[in-house]
């Protein structure tokens, strides 16, 4: 392992993407492009082999370049013959590349016998003491081709777990896992992981374990895996990162029912060293590798690529108009980013107060009452989310979100009348007759269940600083953003609240001061209500141009600010 991914390697346990705020710039305009080195066979088919990783470094923003180890003839029913160049060319090839070009990552893919391995050994070593490659390498260890065909010598096998010291992570699918283990194939996906971690503590290198052949493992023929990938439910086909102390990261994945998985492994390699030299960050470029390579194989069907095991589609999501992967279009990165954000909500005051029952009740009100003229606004702002839909799903969604704000808010209005109608109930227990039923699906849709608080004076409350402060983002969002801009900015306010919800609905007990009001914290239609705004989001954010993304996640990141600062808000400020 190099000098360079130990000190990444740093990033493993905590997996945090190096992509902090302004490292997620992430568009090709300002990153800049690495120049990638595969190392690999030709398949003139153009599925697998360096065609294949030639495909994916471009189609992950990399400058793609390749070093042939052998000439195949295959397609996509098999391999018909294999030729293997003199190696001592093969190193000509390496050094006129390393001479001249800096390489920032590098590929290794099929190498046919031990000779040609120990000649990109020697090449390897000799370049990184002399500084010319410094990026990472990632090996991988070849040996089968998906029709079945062998593509190494057996004897190259002890060459291969030798140069497995000289890459930083290893790609093995699960028969060449069971390889380099020296072990009997996984019969489960909990076993295949324990012999990443051994190959890994073995070889000090970062292991990719690949769910792809999971379908072939003995009983898996029911079409189930449930015990065996330690999931429940369908096939699926997960890939984990795996360092010398254990997973690192494990990537749940649906299994697409397809044939067109010929490449997928060159394709994950390539693709994982190019997204690394953009990112930095191993977890980060895995996912991002996974996301691409599973819409590529979906994308497969609109390619007509022989009658055997078909190619994946390496530009299909670039031809569609998607960008190319970046971190800032994948709103799991977004929640990601607001990770110690997320962690100190549940540290500020009221929000501790009021998960253990002793928040004040004047406190609790001054909330109330930030949050009803909050929703007033707020329901404006999903109006406006309504206006810009470009679907009249979308449409309805967000228009029945904004009734459904207005209406605990007028039911919050119309408690707090009463109140002052009636002073002296403040009975927290007590439901106030009319108001709006549990599960509510607005965005902040949790205050429906007030019990009736104690009278604040008739008329309108003062919106404080920090309620001024986001409704003034939110309603700037809405003035001039576009609708992928508006439903990033209202998101934060489902998600954190559906979050934090089940962690308050949690804390609830039948004696707990706000017992009814937590209990309506959590519902399965806010879930529902949430998943569908994060999916929405999701979809402008797959055709977002890198501007808009920026400007997607600056509007989310600033409400996830403003959701805080409104926790936080203390009655006198
Ligand atoms: N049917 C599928 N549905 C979804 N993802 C798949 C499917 N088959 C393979 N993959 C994914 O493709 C990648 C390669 O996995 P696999 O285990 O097939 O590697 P491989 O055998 O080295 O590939 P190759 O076909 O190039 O030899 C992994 O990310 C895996 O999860
Ligand atoms: C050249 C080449 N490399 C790798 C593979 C594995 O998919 C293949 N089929 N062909």
């Amino acid at each position: 392992m190099s000098a360079e991914t130990t000190l990444h390697a740093g990033d493993r346990t905590s997996a945090a993407p190096r992509s902090a705020r302004a490292d997620a710039a992430a568009g090709p305009g300002d990153v800049r492009v690495p120049n990638v080195l595969s190392i690999a066979g030709s398949d003139p088919s153009g599925g697998a082999g360096i065609q294949a990783d030639l495909k994916s470094i471009a189609a992950c923003g990399g400058y793609g370049m390749a070093a042939i180890t052998a000439l195949t003839a295959q397609n996509t029913r098999g391999v018909t013959g294999v030729h293997v160049p003199d190696p001592a060319f093969l190193t000509q090839q390496l050094e006129a590349v390393s001479s001249d070009v800096r390489i920032d990552a590098v590929k290794i893919g099929m190498l046919a016998n031990a000779e040609v391995i120990g000649a990109v050994h020697a090449w390897l070593s000799r370049e990184r003491a002399a500084g010319r490659v410094a990026g990472a390498v990632v090996l991988d260890p070849v040996m089968i081709a998906t029709s079945g065909d062998r593509l190494t010598d057996d004897d190259a096998v002890v060459a291969l777990r030798s140069l497995l010291a000289e890459a930083d992570v290893v790609t093995p699918n699960l028969p060449e896992l069971a390889v380099l283990a020296d072990a009997p194939p996984a019969r489960t996906w909990a076993e295949a992981l324990d012999q990443a971690r051994r190959v890994a503590a073995a070889a000090d290198v970062l292991v990719v374990a690949k769910g792809g052949h999971l379908d072939e493992l003995e009983g898996s023929a029911d079409g189930r895996n449930g015990d065996r990938s330690g999931s429940r439910g369908p096939l699926g086909c997960p890939d984990a990162l795996v360092g010398p102390d254990g997973v690192v990261l494990e990537l749940p994945g649906r299994r697409l029912e397809t044939t067109s998985t010929h490449g997928t492994g060159c394709s994950l390699s390539s693709a994982l060293a190019t997204l690394q030299a953009r990112f930095g960050d191993w977890p980060a470029a895995l996912r991002l590798t996974k996301r691409w390579l599973t819409r590529a194989i979906e994308d497969s069907a609109r390619l007509e690529v022989g009658g055997g095991h078909g190619p994946v589609s390496h530009l299909g999501q670039l031809w569609g108009g998607h960008t190319v992967p970046d971190p800032r279009a994948d709103v799991g990165h977004w929640w990601d980013l607001i990770a110690d954000l997320r962690g100190r909500i549940d540290d500020v005051w009221f929000v501790r107060r009021l998960a253990d029952g002793t928040l004040d009740r004047a406190d609790f009100e001054h909330y109330l009452a930030q949050d009803s003229l909050y929703l007033r606004t707020y329901s404006k702002v999903l109006s406006r989310a309504a206006q810009l839909a470009p679907t009249l799903e979308e449409q309805e969604f967000w228009a029945h979100s904004a009734h459904e704000c207005l209406e605990v808010e007028l039911s919050l209005h119309r408690a707090r009348l009463a109140d002052a109608e009636a002073p002296g109930v403040t009975d927290p227990g007590a439901t106030e007759p009319g108001a709006t039923e549990p599960g509510s699906t607005a965005g902040r849709g949790t205050s429906e269940a007030v019990s009736p608080v104690a009278a604040p004076p008739p008329g309108e409350a003062a919106a404080s600083p920090e309620t001024r402060a986001y409704l003034g983002h939110l309603l700037a969002a809405a003035a001039v953003g576009s609708y992928p801009v508006v439903v990033a900015a209202v998101l934060p306010c489902y998600w954190l609240y559906q979050d934090i919800g089940s962690r308050l609905a949690a804390a609830n007990r039948p004696d707990h001061p706000y017992a009814d009001w937590l209990g309506m914290y959590s519902s399965p239609e806010f879930d529902a209500a949430t998943r569908r705004a994060i999916a929405i989001t999701q979809t402008q954010a797959d055709t977002a141009r890198p501007a808009e993304l920026e400007a997607m996640l600056d509007a989310f990141l600033e409400s996830s600010r403003q959701e805080m600062a409104f926790f936080a808000q203390r009655r006198d400020s």
